[in-house]
């Protein structure tokens, strides 16, 4: 009996300590923008998704400013796979040709977004989607790589609309289609898009939420986490080809978000429930942090 209210007591503690350890984060970053990329591998365990959402939802309702920008890989490959088009990809991107196009902001735009609002909305938040085509918020131009097709990168980011949006208390929940000045639309990687935006609002943070645990020495070996690079660093993992695939655009667009004025910025494992909260509110980080080389 002494053990079970010793034991009760303790677990009670417990929250009270995580619950306490939160105030000082609350505190520091009310008011601050922080740009969270939930990929399409972190989407398909429908009960983490959930914790994502709530994760979101949390962030809003203590003042911070999430802005949310999705992925959807695997569902786009899903629907490519059964109109009977063959996925392909070049260093982590899609080849885009005009079919594979239609695909992607039908998937994207039409689903998986207005899947996610839905869900933050029920969870009590206040979500708008909105792609890259929304108030102008992202011109596209091509990408350029030979045989890539429609690949987009990210010409300019107007932040108007997500400024608007955030201030009011809304949620932007953005997918990565864009179209250039003629109209023509583009199918941008969503990590790429993440690390722009961040860049253009000045955020706080850039987290990046995907299935593995950060940054690995070895990709198939969970336990060579790499706990923190700076960007010397984290562009040399690039060239000696320890990053590759996918995590090559999550990579340079950290680098490239840190290099314009983004504070910190994450690679976490969304199969980690509330791995947000872990990696926002509490002193246990997780994951991958890269630095600006100043910080290290
Ligand atoms: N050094 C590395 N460390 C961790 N993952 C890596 C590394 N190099 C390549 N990867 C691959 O990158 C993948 C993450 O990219 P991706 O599948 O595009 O995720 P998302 O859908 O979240 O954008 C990992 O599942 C892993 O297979
Ligand atoms: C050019 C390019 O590769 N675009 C990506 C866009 C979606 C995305 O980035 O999804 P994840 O974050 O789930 O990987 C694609 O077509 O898959």
């Amino acid at each position: 009996m002494a053990n079970d209210t010793e034991y009760i007591r303790q677990a009670e503690a417990n929250r009270v300590e995580i619950l306490s350890e939160a105030l000082p984060y609350i505190q520091q970053f009310a008011g601050r923008t922080v740009v969270v990329k939930y990929g399409g591998a972190a989407m398909k365990d429908s009960t983490l998704k959930d914790k994502v959402i709530r994760d979101i939802v949390f962030l809003s309702c203590v003042g911070l400013r999430p802005i949310l920008v999705h992925g959807g890989g695997p569902e786009i490959n899903s629907w490519l796979g059964k109109l009977g088009i063959e996925a392909q990809f070049k260093n982590g991107l899609r080849v885009t040709d005009a079919a594979t196009m239609d695909v992607v902001e039908m998937v994207l735009v039409g689903r998986v977004n207005k899947e996610i609002v839905s869900l933050i909305n029920q969870a009590g938040g206040m979500a708008v989607g909105l792609c890259g085509k929304d108030g102008n918020l992202i011109t596209a131009r091509p990408q350029g790589d030979e045989g890539i097709g429609f690949v987009g990168e990210v010409s300019s980011v107007n932040i108007k609309i997500l400024d608007t949006l955030s201030k009011n208390g809304y949620i932007p929940v953005v997918s990565s289609v864009a179209a250039d000045d003629n109209g023509q639309a583009y199918n941008i990687n969503a990590d790429t898009v993440a690390g722009e935006i961040a860049a253009a609002l000045g955020a706080e943070k850039l987290i990046l939420l995907t299935d593995t645990r950060g940054i690995l020495t070895d990709y198939k070996d969970p336990s060579t986490l790499i706990p923190k690079v700076d960007i010397r660093e984290a562009r040399q993992l690039i060239s000696d080809g320890v990053v590759s695939g996918g995590m090559i655009p999550k990579v340079t667009c950290c680098v490239r978000s840190l290099a314009q004025g983004v504070k910190a910025s994450h690679i976490i494992d969304g199969r980690i429930p509330h791995a947000l909260l872990l990696e926002i509110f509490t002193d246990v980080g997780i994951g991958t942090m890269i630095l600006g080389s100043q910080f290290k």
